[in-house]
């Protein structure tokens, strides 16, 4: 499997389900899709701002869903394995991508995919799969990674603004790849970014200096 971020903006997400694991995709997806749960019965869980829809499609009710919303992603969370099978089927007539929450590691279909474990800082994010072997696991790792990557969007945002300027100075891709890499690396500036930007900015400035030379101001 190879991980690839995929931009959900203006596109729809279809789940069927709407148990617990149906509500935390819902509310996932939501966050940046328009996301729409079809299922008989709603766990009492937040949905995000999904629509939910009260029904319980058989086989040729999902295709009929499918065809009605165009999704880009079906997920399959109900607790109907055939069912699963009739959606995932389904998504795959239309061209649509496939998450299937009963199946993992050699149970999964080979053309579906996975929804990781995310951490996220501002634009960095960091997305952890077991490769479906142990969900527990990459909730886990997700939760100890989430203090590793704190400050993490400043930090992205400080060196594409550093990144820009140096480029309009008289300097090769080499010498700038090797100050950005030495702003990244330098604990000071990682400091200063917990103590605001303009301190931060400041530091890496000294440490752009000290790598390059010159005035970087
Ligand atoms: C990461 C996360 C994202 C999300 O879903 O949002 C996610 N599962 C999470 C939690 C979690 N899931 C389960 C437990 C109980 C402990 C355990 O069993 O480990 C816990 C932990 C908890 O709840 O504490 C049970 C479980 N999960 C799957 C099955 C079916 C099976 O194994 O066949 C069963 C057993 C059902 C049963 O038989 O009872 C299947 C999948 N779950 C996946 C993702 C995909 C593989 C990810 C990977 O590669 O690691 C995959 C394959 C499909 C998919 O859903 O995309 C989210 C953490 C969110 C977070 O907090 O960060
Ligand atoms: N991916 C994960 O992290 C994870 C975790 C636990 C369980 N699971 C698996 O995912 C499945 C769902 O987990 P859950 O805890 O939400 O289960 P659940 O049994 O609480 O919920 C299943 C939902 O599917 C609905 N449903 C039943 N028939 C339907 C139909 N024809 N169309 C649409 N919806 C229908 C039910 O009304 C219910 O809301 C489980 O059966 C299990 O195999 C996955």
């Amino acid at each position: 499997m190879i991980p690839l971020y995929h931009d959900f903006s203006d596109e729809t997400v279809l789940v069927f389900g709407g148990g617990p694991v149906g509500a935390r995709k819902a509310r996932r997806f939501a966050e940046e899709a328009r996301v729409v749960v079809v299922s008989p019965a709603f766990a009492d869980r937040a949905f995000g701002d999904a629509e939910l829809v009260r029904e319980a499609p058989d086989a040729e009710g999902v295709r009929g869903w499918v065809a009605r919303v165009g999704p880009a992603l079906v997920v399959a969370a109900t607790d109907d394995p055939d069912l699963n099978a009739a959606a995932a089927a389904a998504a795959r007539a239309a061209g649509a991508l496939v998450n299937r929450a009963d199946r993992s590691g050699s149970d999964r279909d080979v053309d579906s995919v996975v929804v990781p474990a995310t951490v996220e800082d501002g634009s960095v994010s960091v997305a952890i799969s077991t490769g479906g072997a142990s969900p527990a696991l990459a909730k886990h790792l997700r939760e100890q990674i989430e203090a590793d990557i704190a400050d993490a969007g400043a930090m992205a945002e400080l060196t594409a603004d550093l990144r820009s300027e140096l480029k309009t100075r008289d300097m090769t891709a080499e010498e700038r790849r090797d100050a950005v890499r030495a702003v990244v690396r330098s604990p000071s500036v990682w400091k200063g970014l917990r103590r605001g930007e303009s301190k931060a900015r400041r530091e890496a400035q000294r440490v752009i200096r000290n790598t390059v030379g010159g005035d970087s101001s």
